[in-house]
């Protein structure tokens, strides 16, 4: 069933090797992805329609108007398929052969993830995951969920205080800075417990490194340029000395303590050191890759979880009937405020867990991904050459009407009553945290994280978006509301 009209294209591209054809074989290519991200980037969207695709990625929304979920395109020296059905998405993504691959992550990325988890490949990925997969057991995340709480449960003091203090009682708050600063403090304290101020600093200066590395993005490679001591540069080597410097003193300093406490702790970092310590002492993974899965999990468990949260007030400040169903469930579940958070009460958050499903559905973090082939592959009859990059658009196959119904483009929450798996008509459509052996290791972290978070608030707070919002989500890096997301806020309870 695939609507595949440039089949004849890319047979002859398959037939006749990937360099040296003309462009004009291509449905389009990268000068007019730039074109038309620029006039996107101008625009504000229908809030209430939830369609973010002509801002996120017009390009192939456009394309696949034009030419179906399928087509080639080119993108500057790279072939380009576009993979928007589900059957193929599902066999690149379940791949153990090695047929994909995740496509080589560019300087910029290695110098501030270096070979982590997410880009490790081969037995060296089997090897890392291997060591940081018994981190997030859901029996050790439980006894996470204090340290999520006590994060969470001071900025929702303070946004308490503001909201006192105001003569309505009610206080405009900038959500998605609230939710970045709150990611970040249980990242801090969730990886690293007792070090946990020594890891903030590792924090501060991994996300200015983002910076510098998000920055050079879009700059044209200049050969030699990261070795010349330019002011970028120097900034970048002082900040890659503290990061590793601290990590390394962190890492050293439980290494000792655990000679006379006999564990590791129970942090992500004792965790992910239990695990290394392999049969006959011998260590999984070196000092250095062990550095490079904790700059992972800042990075990758930070932003994410932040844009869940800032999302999901989003929705549940534009749907005050499915607030108030929520804050019912909460009080049910959990008890009124002061009453404290625990584990198995947040994991019984039906509803709660349906309009986070269905906000990473609509609003999901990562939009796109990208495999790359190893070798010449038949992919569901469609011959793909060795090298091609495959792009995976979850934003667009989140709306796929073919799969989730008419219905696909609302926020409609009650298509998870029966569970993830059976919310559409195929089994896994909800792609948010990726499928198969490379899925997010970190996804019932972040779905805790956010549940104790929105748990708190809906116990101390009704809100609604506030009216001077523009809704223009925005992908940088992670999907975004490029203007914030301000909410007003309003006590309620004793
Ligand atoms: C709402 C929050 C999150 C979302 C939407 C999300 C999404 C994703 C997605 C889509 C992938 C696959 C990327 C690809 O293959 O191209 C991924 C991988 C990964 N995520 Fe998450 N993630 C979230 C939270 C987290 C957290 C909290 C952590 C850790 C603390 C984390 C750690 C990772 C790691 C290490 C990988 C690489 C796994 C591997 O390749 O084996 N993520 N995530």
């Amino acid at each position: 069933h695939l609507a595949w009209r440039p089949y004849a294209v890319a047979r002859a591209f398959a037939r006749q090797g990937v360099r040296g054809r003309p462009y004009r074989f291509f449905v389009g290519n990268s000068g007019e992805v730039k074109a038309m991200r620029a006039a996107a980037s101008g625009q504000t969207l229908d809030r209430s329609s939830h369609d973010i695709t002509p801002r996120v990625l017009p390009h192939l929304r456009a394309w696949t108007s034009l030419y179906g979920k399928v087509f080639l395109w080119w993108s500057g020296s790279t072939p380009m398929l576009c993979v928007g059905n589900y059957d193929m998405v599902k066999r690149v993504l379940s791949d153990k052969a090695g047929l994909y691959m995740k496509p080589d992550p560019g300087p910029a990325m290695m110098a501030l993830l270096g070979r982590g988890l997410i880009f490790t490949e081969g037995e060296d990925w089997v090897r890392h995951r291997s060591v940081v997969h018994p981190a997030f057991a859901m029996d050790k995340l439980k006894l996470m969920t204090g340290a999520m709480e006590a994060c969470a449960g001071e900025v929702i003091r303070a946004l308490e205080a503001r909201a006192a203090a105001s003569a309505s009682g009610e206080a405009t708050v900038e959500v998605g800075h609230q939710f970045t600063e709150l990611t970040a403090d249980v990242i801090s304290h969730t990886a690293f417990g007792s070090s946990y101020r020594q890891g903030k600093e590792v924090f501060l200066a991994q996300r200015e490194l983002q910076h510098i590395a998000f920055a050079s993005f879009n700059r044209v490679r200049v050969p030699g340029l990261k070795y010349i001591p330019t002011k970028s540069n120097v900034r970048r080597w002082q900040l890659e000395l503290t990061v590793r410097g601290t990590l390394m003193a962190i890492i050293n300093e439980r290494i000792a303590a655990a000679k006379e406490a006999r564990e590791y702790g129970t942090d992500l970092l004792g965790l992910m050191l239990e695990a290394n310590s392999g049969d006959g002492g011998q260590s999984v993974m070196s000092m250095d890759e062990i550095i490079d899965e904790c700059k992972t999990f800042f990075f990758a468990g930070h932003d994410t979880t932040a844009h869940l949260l800032t999302w999901a007030m989003f929705l549940l400040g534009t749907h005050p009937e499915w607030q108030q169903r929520l804050r019912e469930e909460v009080l049910r579940e959990c008890g009124g405020a002061g009453t404290p958070l625990h584990a198995d009460a947040l994991n019984k958050l039906k509803l709660v867990t349906m309009v986070l499903y269905e906000t990473l559905r609509l609003y999901g973090a990562v939009n796109i991904t990208v495999r790359q082939a190893t070798a010449d592959v038949n992919l569901c009859g469609v011959q793909v050459p060795k090298g091609t990059a495959l792009s995976i658009p979850f934003a667009m196959l989140h709306r796929d009407e073919e799969v989730w119904g008419r219905d696909a483009g609302e926020f409609n929450p009650f298509r998870f009553q029966n569970g993830v798996g059976r919310a559409a008509a195929l089994p896994n459509a909800l792609m948010s945290f990726s499928l198969g052996p490379r899925s997010c290791i970190g996804q019932d972290f972040a779905m805790l994280e956010a549940k104790a978070t929105l748990a708190l608030i809906l116990r101390r707070f009704a809100f609604e978006v506030g009216p001077e919002y523009k809704h223009a989500p925005a992908d940088l890096l992670t999907l975004q509301p490029q203007h914030g997301l301000p909410v007003v806020l309003k006590l309620v309870g004793p």
